[in-house]
C-alpha cells in the first residue's frame, strides 16, 4: 500500500486510486473454493456444536411492512428462549427490526442480553438524503438500539462516486456512538466480486464495525462466494491495520446445512477468531427453526417436525 490508510479518502482521487489498486478477484477461483469448502464434512459431535454456534450467532430478522408490535414481541420470546421445551437451547444473538419498533424490541428483550438492530438509512434502497439518513440512524440509537445496519448508496458505488459512500458511512458512524454499525454492500447489487471487495474496503475504512451481504431485498442475498470475498477482506484489513472487523451474511439462508458452511468457511477463511457472534452473524427470518429442528433430530432420532415450533 503506497499511500497509508488514513489518508486515502482525503480526495475523491486518492480513495478511487486505493481501492482500483486492490488485487482483483480471482472469480473462478472464489467460486470454486466456495464450492469446495462447501462440501467439507463435519463429525457428529462438531455438527450439535456447530448447531449451537449458529444459533448464538442468528440475527432474528423480521422487516415486512405487516410487522406488528405483537408480532416484534412473540419474535423477542423466541429469540430469547427459542425451543420453551428445552432451557439448554442459546438465544440468539441480536432480533433486527424497522426503526419504528426498536423500542418494543428493546422493552421485550430487557436484561434478556439479546441486542436490537435496526435496520437504518432509508432501508432498503438508501435513496434520501444525508440528513435523514442521520436523524433515522440517531432516533433508532435513542430508541435503544445498539446495533445499526445501513446501507450504502449503491447508485454512488457504481457511478464511482465513492467519497460520497464513505462520508455518509463516516456520518452514520458518528450517529451511532457506542451503538455497533453494520454496514449492508447489497452484494447482489454490485456486479462483480471486484466491487464486493471494494466496498467491503471502503466500509471498513469508514468505520463500519461489520461488513453485511445484503437487505434480503434483492435476489442474489447472500451467497457463500460473496461471503468469502468480504471475509478475505476483513482478514487482509486485521493484518493491514490491527482493527478486527465482523461479518454477516444475510437474506435467504434458510437451512443448517447452509448455516454450517458458512461457518466452515469462516474458519477456512478469517480464521476461528471469527466464530463468535461478536464477528461473525447470520441475518435470517427462518433459518432458526431449521437449527432446532436439527438439533432435535440429533437429541431425539427424530424430527419435531415444523408444527412444533412457533413461526419464525
Ligand atoms: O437481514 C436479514 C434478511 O433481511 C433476512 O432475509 P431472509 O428473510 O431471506 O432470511
Amino acid at each position: 500500500m503506497t499511500t497509508p490508510l488514513a489518508e486515502v479518502a482525503s480526495s475523491p482521487s486518492t480513495l478511487r486510486a486505493f481501492l482500483h489498486g486492490l488485487p482483483g478477484v480471482d472469480r473462478v477461483g472464489a467460486d470454486a473454493r466456495a464450492a469446495m469448502l462447501g462440501t467439507r464434512s463435519i463429525k457428529t459431535t462438531a455438527k450439535k456444536q456447530a448447531i449451537d454456534l449458529a444459533i448464538g450467532m442468528v440475527d432474528l430478522t423480521t422487516l415486512e411492512g405487516a410487522d406488528t408490535p405483537g408480532k416484534i414481541r412473540a419474535m423477542c420470546a423466541k429469540a430469547v428462549r427459542p425451543d420453551p421445551a428445552d432451557a439448554s437451547v442459546p438465544p440468539v444473538a441480536a432480533v433486527c427490526v424497522y426503526p419504528d419498533l426498536v423500542a418494543t424490541a428493546v422493552e421485550a428483550l430487557a436484561g434478556s442480553g439479546v441486542k436490537v438492530a435496526s435496520v437504518a438509512t432509508s432501508f432498503p434502497s438508501g435513496r434520501s438524503s444525508l440528513e435523514v439518513k442521520v436523524a433515522e440512524t440517531s432516533l433508532a440509537v435513542a430508541a435503544g438500539a445498539s446495533e445499526i445496519d445501513m446501507v450504502i448508496d449503491r447508485g454512488a458505488f457504481l457511478a464511482g462516486d465513492y467519497l460520497k459512500v464513505y462520508e455518509e458511512i463516516v456520518a452514520t458512524k458518528h450517529a451511532c456512538a457506542d451503538a455497533h454499525l453494520k454496514v449492508i454492500l447489497e452484494t447482489g447489487e454490485l456486479a462483480t466480486y471486484d466491487n464486493v471487495r471494494r466496498a467491503s474496503w471502503l466500509a471498513m475504512i469508514a468505520g463500519a464495525d461489520f461488513i453485511k451481504t445484503s437487505t434480503g431485498k434483492v435476489s442474489p442475498a447472500a451467497t457463500l462466494p460473496v461471503t468469502l470475498v468480504m471475509l478475505e477482506a476483513v482478514r487482509d484489513f486485521m493484518a493491514a491495520t490491527g482493527r478486527k472487523v465482523g461479518v454477516k451474511p444475510a437474506g435467504g439462508i434458510r437451512t443448517t446445512k447452509d448455516a454450517i458452511k458458512y461457518l466452515v468457511l469462516v474458519n477456512e477463511t478469517a480464521g476461528p477468531d471469527w466464530l463468535h457472534a461478536d464477528w461473525f452473524r447470520l441475518g435470517a427470518s427462518s433459518l432458526l427453526n431449521d437449527l432446532l429442528m436439527q438439533r432435535q433430530k440429533m437429541a431425539t432420532g427424530r424430527y419435531a417436525g415444523p408444527d412444533y415450533f412457533t413461526l419464525d
